[in-house]
């Protein structure tokens, strides 16, 4: 049986800068490519959720983070995974797409329903929203 215990967590950053929402198109798997995403990735065994989005964040898009607080919710993904999503702010660097992404954009919060979001993220945008100004 799996249950919250056993089940890994996916942790999205919701990175927020002068009003904007930095959003990343995935290219892979095929069934997630060309869909918008809060970028981030799967927890390590050992690792805390905001040392994985720290991570995830430097090797995927070159910048250097700090993890501030947890977004409410959290959704179930399938295949034993649960995404989950942090506010995080940008210290160093400019984001790039350096791995699994082709994209990065900043939107705002009129732009924000109209991306192309992994329907899964959308709970998190719309908490995100209430940061935008
Ligand atoms: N990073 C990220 N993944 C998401 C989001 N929404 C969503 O459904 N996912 C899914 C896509 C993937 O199936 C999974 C995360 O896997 P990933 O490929 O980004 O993680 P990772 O970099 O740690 O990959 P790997 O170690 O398996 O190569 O969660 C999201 O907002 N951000």
């Amino acid at each position: 049986m799996e249950d919250s215990r056993t089940k890994r967590i996916v942790v999205a950053g919701a990175v927020v800068r002068d009003g904007k929402l930095l959003a990343a198109r995935r290219t892979s798997p095929s069934a997630l490519a060309g869909r918008w995403e809060l970028p981030g990735g799967k927890v390590d065994p050992g690792e805390s959720p905001q040392a994985a989005l720290t991570r995830e964040l430097h090797e995927e898009l070159g910048v250097d983070v700090t993890v501030g607080e947890r977004l409410p919710g959290e959704v179930e993904l399938g295949q034993g995974l649960v995404l989950c999503a942090w506010l995080a702010r940008l210290e160093r660097g400019e984001p790039r797409p350096l791995q699994d992404h082709d994209q990065v954009r900043w939107v705002d919060v009129r732009e924000a329903p109209n991306v192309d979001w992994l329907e899964q993220d959308r709970p998190f945008v719309a908490q995100a929203a209430r940061y935008l100004d």
